[in-house]
């Protein structure tokens, strides 16, 4: 059975719930998938293609996801990789573009560029001076589950017709 990681550098959780929402939906479409944080795996043996997501924070990508993508960028480059991005907040922009780094990191890989979903900033869940000060001044969620759902039935379109099984008796 071919196996679909999914995986997520999120510092307050948002990322995180995208990356759920996303393995949830990969699940109901008959795939094999494990969600975990960017910083768990040790390989990515037995892992067929791989959805890496991201918070982004100063236009930058989180220091974990950048660390493991380093590490595994020859790996992810022989294997079905799609990036997400999650970051802008109120209402939404016309146009949303992915960060210089995700858009540079995909082509290195052979990946489209990281798509870009809204993000969530709740006061309570901020540490630090900075992010406090930020997400008293733009708390909301601005994460469209049905967009997400979208992007990942797409993805499990892909899969399916890949893995489809050759088919017999013609
Ligand atoms: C200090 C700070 C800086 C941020 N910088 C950006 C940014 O440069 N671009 C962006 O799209 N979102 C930015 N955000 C919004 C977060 O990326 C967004 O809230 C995201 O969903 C948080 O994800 P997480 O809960 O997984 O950490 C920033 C938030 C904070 C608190």
């Amino acid at each position: 059975m071919k196996r679909v990681l999914v995986l997520h550098a999120s510092k307050m959780g948002a990322t995180k719930e995208i990356a759920e929402a996303i393995g949830a939906e990969l699940v109901g479409r008959g795939l094999h998938v494990t969600v975990h944080d960017v910083l768990e795996p040790r390989a990515l043996d037995g892992y067929d293609a791989v959805v890496l997501g991201t918070a982004i924070y100063a236009g930058r990508w989180r220091p974990t996801a950048r660390r493991f993508f380093r590490r595994f960028h020859r790996e992810l480059a022989d294997r079905r990789v799609w990036l997400f991005e999650s970051g802008w907040l109120g209402p939404r922009p016309s146009r949303v573009n992915p960060t210089a780094g995700g858009r540079r990191r995909a082509t290195r890989i052979g990946a489209d560029a990281p798509m870009v979903f809204g993000g969530k900033l709740d006061p309570d869940r901020a540490t630090g001076f900075l992010d406090r000060a930020v997400a008293k001044r733009m708390a909301g969620d601005a994460r469209d589950w049905s967009e997400i759902r979208v992007w990942a039935d797409g993805i499990a379109d892909e899969l399916v017709r890949d893995w489809a099984e050759p088919k017999t008796g013609n």
